[in-house]
């Protein structure tokens, strides 16, 4: 059996898996949440039938100071309600890291240069790689004697063409500081298009889709024959789609104006741009759920958010489609995406001229899995397709570490 255990370390949280590779089967997962402030609280899902010997849910709060502690609470969560990882010994630990710059394009063995690499790369991913880092380093102290693998975010878009991932500043400037896009959320997006294919039933290599991973960060993908081509985050993890926290497309000037007039420093700017803009910004609330139930409740704020929101999507699906050529399905993926039916909605009404029309009922019904939510006359597929990124960390994981050893 391969088992690996992966690890999503978050600024503030800590997701794990356990997961059985040769049969895809997850067999515990977990979320460490509020690192560093003060009592964290703990989840862990031991998979199976409830009420059995198998599965079992378990919460609890805990001092969770940092990594090195999150890491410890979830040993306890193994050790108290199972599965013993005795018994399923992990023959590997996969990371999601996010920022792997121009350097890492295939998953990699961590090591000490690896590690100091993924760091001169944390202001590429001030909010990501820092905390990657750290969960590597507590990851690499419980578990010395297995091998760590990086899997990036940045990966799957290295197959992007100049014209899409250059930006148009001078030359010079941006060779010498490494300027230009990069995308994220690549791991995701590489299993969307992936299970896409395969709900289809079509050859990936004939397919045209457009990947609509929304979530906490959010990002769109114009994926052609499986490849990526172009995607809404760039340099960073800040370009693109309204989020949560982060304000996604804005004109470049607005920060030299902040700058000059009010005086704003680069810290300030960050932390304006990274955390308090958004969904957050301009509603109110970073959560969808909590969004959406404002607006409902006729919050006018909360309502303009949504809108920008979804005017945001609508205008990086006409212009995929336009760099597509031909767009036989559009995804939605991630937790808004598979789980929010009205944005869904928002992001593609006023579509049907182009022939995307999005069935109300399909669309709304209570369905978990892979599912059509497109009319039978749309020309254009429209899906949900659940996202998976620990299975392909794991799957990843277990590929580089199998050919490591023979
Ligand atoms: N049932 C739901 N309805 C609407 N939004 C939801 C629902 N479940 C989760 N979300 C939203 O999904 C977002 C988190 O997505 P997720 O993919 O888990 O993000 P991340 O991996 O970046 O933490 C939050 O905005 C949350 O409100
Ligand atoms: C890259 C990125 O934005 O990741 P997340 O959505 O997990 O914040
Ligand atoms: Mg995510």
């Amino acid at each position: 059996m391969s088992v690996v255990l992966v690890c999503n370390s978050g600024s503030s949280s800590f997701k794990y898996q356990l997961i059985d590779v040769a049969r895809s089967e997850t067999l515990a997962s977990g979320i460490v949440e509020r690192i560093g402030a003060g009592v964290g609280h703990a989840q862990h899902r031991h998979e199976g039938p409830e009420n059995t010997s198998h599965g079992s849910n378990w919460d609890g709060a805990f001092e969770v100071p940092d990594h090195f502690a999150a890491f410890e609470v979830m040993l306890e969560g193994f050790a108290a309600h199972g599965p013993s990882l005795e018994e399923f010994p992990p023959v590997a630990i996969g990371h999601r890291v996010v920022q792997g710059g121009a350097r890492f394009f295939e998953p990699t063995v961590i090591t000490e240069l690896v590690k100091i690499n993924i760091d001169e790369l944390s202001s590429l991913a001030p909010l990501h790689n820092p905390a990657n880092l750290a969960g590597i380093e507590a990851a690499q102290r419980a578990f010395p004697d297995v091998p760590h693998v990086a899997v990036f975010d940045t990966a799957f878009h290295q197959t992007m063409p100049p014209a899409a991932y250059s930006y148009a500043i001078d030359r010079e400037v941006a060779a010498k500081h490494r300027i230009r896009r990069y995308g994220f959320h690549g791991t995701s997006h590489r299993f969307v298009s992936r299970a896409t294919a395969e709900f289809l039933g079509r050859p990936l290599e004939e397919l045209r889709t457009i990947v609509l991973h929304l979530g906490n960060g959010a990002s769109a993908c114009a994926v052609s024959g499986g490849r990526s081509v172009e995607t809404s985050m760039g340099m960073t993890p800040l370009e693109g789609l309204v989020m949560g926290t982060r304000s996604g497309d804005l004109d470049p000037a607005v920060l030299l104006h902040l700058q000059r007039r009010a005086g704003y420093s680069v810290a300030e700017l960050d932390e304006l741009l990274n955390q308090r803009s958004g969904v957050l910004g301009l509603g109110g609330h970073a959560d969808m759920r909590d969004l959406v139930a404002a607006a409902d409740g006729g919050d006018q704020a909360a309502a303009l958010a949504l809108e920008v929101y979804a005017h945001r999507v609508r205008s990086y699906v006409g212009a995929y489609a336009a760099q597509l050529g031909r767009v036989d399905a559009i995804v939605f993926t991630a937790g808004v995406g598979e789980n929010a039916a009205p944005v869904r909605e928002w992001c593609l009404a006023g579509l049907e001229g182009f022939g995307v029309i999005v069935d109300p009922d399909r669309n709304r019904a209570a369905e978990r899995g892979a599912r059509r939510i497109s009319g039978d006359d749309s020309r254009v597929e429209v899906l949900v397709v659940p996202t998976n990124e620990e299975l392909e960390i794991a799957r990843q994981t277990a590929e580089v570490v199998g050919g490591a050893h023979g």
